[in-house]
């Protein structure tokens, strides 16, 4: 290879322009991206050009497979890249958002990426009401694993085999709980990245990559609570909820909204009670933002 060639290198951690990227020896180099590109994600594939012992410059990004984007309120940032499986924790206490769930569902199968459903502290006493919530998204076709964090990760240890995964759910639902027990030293590694990418405080942009073994990944990020949905479609939008999508076709008007169009296969289940009502209205919730966010 010629000094010039570029270097394939993986990001495992990035915080706003900075990252840190890892070559296939498992050596790690600060780098930053040329000129004013700056949209990598963690888990990103980079072609990099090494300058020296601890630095390199960003020049290009391979081919995703997938890509999860956070968003504010209009604007959306790349979180993650290449991730196989999205990790969605719920608990019985604090009370989850069915809402939240639901939104996580529709990114991933836009996405492509493996949603898997972790009902954490089943210890409580309260969890016998969060399992009966479960059971809808069982029903279609979800998987849901019951876990207790605290006391047991080993459950969840087949699930992130050969996964790349990316950890998302409301506070408290134990995210740095589970991290922390399948990573016991990974606070003190955030602090070394922060500290090797000059970043002194947290701030809320960050994305870390942890390998759990050689085939196995975890990228995690601080305060990830949802991720954005703007670069969905609205149409495509009930063709992602299996619930809904099972209706599509029946529709009199093939470009049907599903809102006052006369002949909704949709509306017409949603009166029978095949549909859910929440899962209607967080499809019209979905359609408002969208067509929104696109007039901003
Ligand atoms: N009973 C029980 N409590 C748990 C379990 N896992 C986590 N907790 C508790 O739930 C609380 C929240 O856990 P965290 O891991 O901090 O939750 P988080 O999702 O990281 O929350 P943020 O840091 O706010 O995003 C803590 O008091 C944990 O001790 C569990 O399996 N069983
Ligand atoms: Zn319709």
């Amino acid at each position: 290879m010629k000094p010039s060639d570029p270097v394939i290198a993986t990001i495992v951690a990035s915080h706003g322009r900075a990252y840190i990227i890892e070559q296939a020896d498992g050596s790690r180099l600060t780098a930053s991206a040329r000129g004013k590109k700056t949209d990598y994600a963690c888990g990103d594939r980079v072609r990099i050009k090494v300058l020296n012992a601890e630095q390199a410059v960003i020049e290009g990004v391979e081919p995703r497979s997938t890509l999860l984007y956070r968003s504010d309120q209009w604007r959306e940032k790349l979180i993650a890249a290449n991730v196989t499986q999205l990790v969605i924790v719920a608990a019985p206490v604090p009370s989850f958002s069915e809402e939240l769930i639901g939104r996580c569902l529709i990114a991933a199968e836009a996405g492509g990426i493996e949603p898997l459903i972790v009902l954490n502290k089943c210890d409580l006493l309260e969890a016998d009401a969060a399992r009966r919530k479960m059971a809808f998204w069982r029903g279609l076709g979800y998987r849901v694993l019951e876990l207790s964090a605290q006391e047991h990760i080993a459950p969840l240890l087949p699930y992130l085999a050969g996964q790349i995964s990316v950890l998302v759910g409301q506070s408290g639902m134990g995210k740095s709980t589970i991290t922390n027990a399948l990573l016991p030293d990974a606070r003190a590694r955030v602090k070394e990245i922060s500290v090797a990418l000059d970043s002194g405080k947290h701030t809320t942009t960050h994305a870390t990559l942890y390998h759990l073994d050689a085939q196995s990944h975890l990228i995690d990020s601080p305060g990830l609570q949802s991720f954005g949905l703007a670069h969905v479609a609205a149409e495509d939008l009930p063709g992602l909820m299996p619930d809904l999508r099972e209706h599509l076709g029946g529709c009199r008007f093939h470009n049907c909204r599903h809102r006052a169009e006369p002949g909704c296969a949709l509306r017409a289940a949603a009166e029978t009670g095949a549909i859910r009502a929440d899962r209607m209205a967080l499809l019209y919730r979905l359609q408002d933002e969208l067509a929104a966010a696109a007039a901003y």
